[in-house]
C-alpha cells in the first residue's frame, strides 16, 4: 500500500508518516485478528443431509429425519432482528450513547428522577439482577434524552414511565452518559428477615411503587443494595426472579415507625398490661404434683411499655443447622391463657420423657410435707430470691401470696446441658431476654382458633378459675373464649416478628402432631437465626 500511495504523496512528511503507520505491529495484530473473525463468520454449518443420500432410502431407518432436523437448525439465524439505527444522531453531541434494549413483559429495573437544578432527565437507580442491569448499558447519572424518537426533556418522569410501560420489544434511549460510572460492585450476601409487612402501592414516600417489593413479616430477604440511606434494594431469598425491588432501609422505616406510632402502641401496651392474672396467667403446674395447686400465680411485675428501641424493622439472619451432639435449642412456648400451652407440653414430656424436659422453678415459700426440694420446686428463703432478682437470675419472677415464684437462668441450663430439649412457656415480653446465643430460643405461638371452634372443642375442657384461691377448675365460659381470641390476636400483632412457628390449636392431636414435626425439623433441618447469635 505505501509504495502504491506514493505518487500521490507530495511532503517527505507525509511519505514517513504513512510508512510509519502501515509498518505498525499492532496494525498487523488488529488486521490479523480481523481475517480469523471473517473466517469465523463464514463458517456456518453446512447442510448434511444430501451427502447421506444412501441412509435416506430405507424409510424405517430415524437418522435422515435427525439429519434434516440438524440442517434445518443450521441454516437458522439466531441474530435478534434489531430495527436499524435512526439516521438523524446528531454527529456534534460525541457523549451521545444509543442503547436499544429488548423489553419483554418484565419492566426495565431503573427508575428516574428530575434534577433539581438543570431539569434534566435522570436516572435515579438501576435495580440489581433487572433488565436494565443485566443489560450494563444504562448507568446512575445518565440524563435521559429520548425514548423511541420521542424527546423527553420536556416530559415529567411519570409521562415517561407511562411511554416505557406502552412500550413493547426493542426500545431506543438517547442518553448522555453520566460523569461518574457506577462502579461494578459484588454480589452482596446480606440476609435479613423481615420484622413488618410492606407493600408499596401503599407507600406515599416510596419514589416509584412499580419498583417496590412487596413481603410480609417473617419474609427472608436477599439485600442487594445499600448505596442509597433511604431505600435500599433487595429480592425474595426464594423467589426465582433475579430483579431487586426497593423497600425502606431500616433506618428510614424506624424514623418513619417512631413519629407514626408512639401513640398507638402504648395504647396497645397498656390494654394488654390491664389484663393481669387473666390475660397472661401461667402456671407452674407441669413440675407440680399436686393437683390442687394447680393454679396462677404468675404475675410480671416488669413493665410491658412497648420498647421503642425494639422498632421491628429488619433482622440480619444467616442459616443454622444444629450440629449432632451440640446443645440444643430452647424451645419456647407463648399464647394465651388457657390455649393449651400445658397439655401440648405434657403431650411432648410423655410421648419421650427421655428427650423432652422443664426447668423446675424457684418459690420463696415453705417446702410443705410431701414435697421435695429440687423436684417440685427450688426452695428459697425471701432474701436469697430477692438477691437473685438483683442479679438478673431470673428469666422471669412474680408474687403471688405473699411468696415469689419464678424460673432462672441456671434452671434452663440445667435441662441444656443434660442434652434435653427444654420446654419453657413465658410471657411474650420476656421473649427478648431470651433471645441470645446460648439459647437461640425457637419460638413458638400457639394461637387459639376461631371462637366456634373454641365452642365446639373445648366443650368438655376445663380451666382453672382464676377468681377464687383454691384452683378449682370449671368449664370455658363465653367470656374466657372472647379473650383467648382477643388476647391471642393482640400478642400475634404486638410480638409476631418473634415468633417462628404459628401452631392453631384447633384440634389438640393434629396441632401437638405439628408440633412435634417442627421440633424436630429444629433438631435436623437449617433454619435462619439472627447472625448475631453465631458471633459469640
Ligand atoms: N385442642 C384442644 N381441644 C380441646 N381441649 C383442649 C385443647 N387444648 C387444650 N385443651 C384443654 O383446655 C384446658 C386448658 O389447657 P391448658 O391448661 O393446657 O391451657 P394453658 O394454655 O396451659 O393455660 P394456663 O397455663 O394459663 O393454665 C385443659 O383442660 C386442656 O385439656
Amino acid at each position: 500500500l505505501p509504495s502504491q500511495l506514493q505518487p500521490h504523496v507530495d511532503s517527505p512528511d507525509d511519505s514517513t508518516f504513512i510508512h510509519n503507520m502501515f509498518g505498525e505491529r499492532s496494525l498487523h495484530l488488529l488486521v490479523k485478528i480481523h481475517e480469523r473473525l471473517q473466517h469465523y463468520e463464514d463458517r456456518s454449518p453446512a447442510p448434511v443431509l444430501e451427502s447421506a443420500g444412501s441412509l435416506a432410502t430405507d424409510v424405517s431407518n430415524p437418522i435422515p429425519s435427525l439429519l434434516s432436523v440438524h440442517d434445518t437448525v443450521a441454516q437458522k439465524s439466531y441474530d435478534p432482528n434489531l430495527p436499524p439505527l435512526p439516521d438523524d444522531i446528531d454527529d456534534d453531541e460525541e457523549s451521545v450513547k444509543i442503547i436499544r434494549l429488548v423489553k419483554n413483559k418484565e419492566p426495565l429495573g431503573a427508575t428516574i428522577k428530575c434534577d433539581e437544578h438543570t431539569g434534566a432527565i435522570l436516572v435515579a437507580r438501576i435495580m440489581r439482577g433487572g433488565a436494565a442491569d443485566r443489560s450494563g448499558l444504562i448507568h446512575v447519572g445518565d440524563e435521559l434524552r429520548e425514548v423511541n424518537g420521542i424527546p423527553v426533556d420536556d416530559k415529567k418522569p411519570d409521562e415517561i414511565l407511562r411511554i416505557l410501560a406502552q412500550s413493547q420489544g426493542a426500545i431506543t434511549f438517547k442518553i448522555i452518559p453520566g460523569i461518574k460510572e457506577e462502579a461494578p460492585s459484588k454480589e452482596p450476601k446480606m440476609f435479613v428477615k423481615t420484622l413488618f409487612d410492606y407493600e408499596p402501592a401503599e407507600d406515599k414516600a416510596i419514589p416509584c411503587k412499580e419498583a417496590g417489593l412487596t413481603f410480609k413479616r417473617g419474609d427472608i430477604l436477599q439485600i442487594m443494595s445499600q448505596d442509597d440511606a433511604t431505600w435500599w434494594q433487595a429480592k425474595h431469598d426464594s423467589h426465582a426472579n433475579p430483579r431487586a425491588g426497593l423497600i425502606p432501609s431500616k433506618q428510614f422505616q424506624e424514623r418513619r415507625f417512631a413519629l407514626r406510632q408512639p401513640a398507638a402502641h402504648v395504647f396497645q401496651a397498656q390494654k394488654i398490661s390491664s389484663r393481669k392474672s387473666s390475660g397472661f396467667r401461667r402456671s407452674f403446674r407441669l413440675s407440680r404434683r399436686d393437683k390442687k395447686t394447680n393454679k396462677s400465680m404468675y404475675e410480671c411485675k416488669k413493665s410491658e411499655q412497648y420498647d421503642m428501641a425494639d422498632v421491628p424493622t429488619y433482622e440480619e439472619v444467616t442459616p443454622h443447622c444444629r450440629q449432632s451432639g451440640a446443645k440444643h435449642r430452647l424451645v419456647v412456648l407463648v399464647g394465651p391463657t388457657g390455649v393449651g400451652l400445658n397439655e401440648l407440653k405434657r403431650k411432648l414430656l410423655i410421648s419421650d420423657p427421655q428427650h423432652f424436659s422443664v426447668t423446675v422453678p424457684h418459690t420463696s415459700r415453705p417446702k410443705r410435707n410431701q414435697e421435695i426440694d429440687g423436684v417440685e420446686y427450688h426452695f428459697i428463703s425471701k432474701n436469697i430470691f430477692e438477691t437473685d432478682i438483683q442479679n438478673n437470675k431470673f428469666v422471669e419472677h412474680g408474687e403471688y401470696n405473699g411468696n415469689y415464684y419464678g424460673t432462672s437462668l441456671d434452671s434452663v441450663h440445667s435441662v441444656l446441658s443434660k442434652n434435653k430439649v427444654c420446654l419453657l412457656d413465658v410471657q411474650p415480653h420476656m421473649i427478648k431476654h431470651l433471645r441470645r446465643a446460648e439459647f437461640k430460643p425457637y419460638v413458638v405461638f400457639v394461637k387459639p382458633p376461631p371462637i366456634e371452634r373454641l365452642r365446639e372443642t373445648r366443650r368438655n375442657a376445663k380451666v382453672i378459675s382464676d377468681k377464687d384461691d383454691k384452683g378449682s377448675a370449671k368449664p370455658f365460659s363465653e367470656e374466657d373464649f372472647l379473650e383467648m381470641v382477643s388476647t391471642g390476636q393482640q400478642m400475634e400483632s404486638q410480638y409476631g416478628h418473634l415468633f417462628e412457628k404459628v401452631i392453631v390449636n384447633d384440634d389438640l392431636t393434629a396441632a401437638f402432631s405439628e408440633l412435634k414435626v417442627a421440633l424436630k425439623k429444629v433438631e435436623t433441618d437449617t433454619h435462619w437465626i439472627p447472625i448475631r447469635w453465631t458471633h459469640s
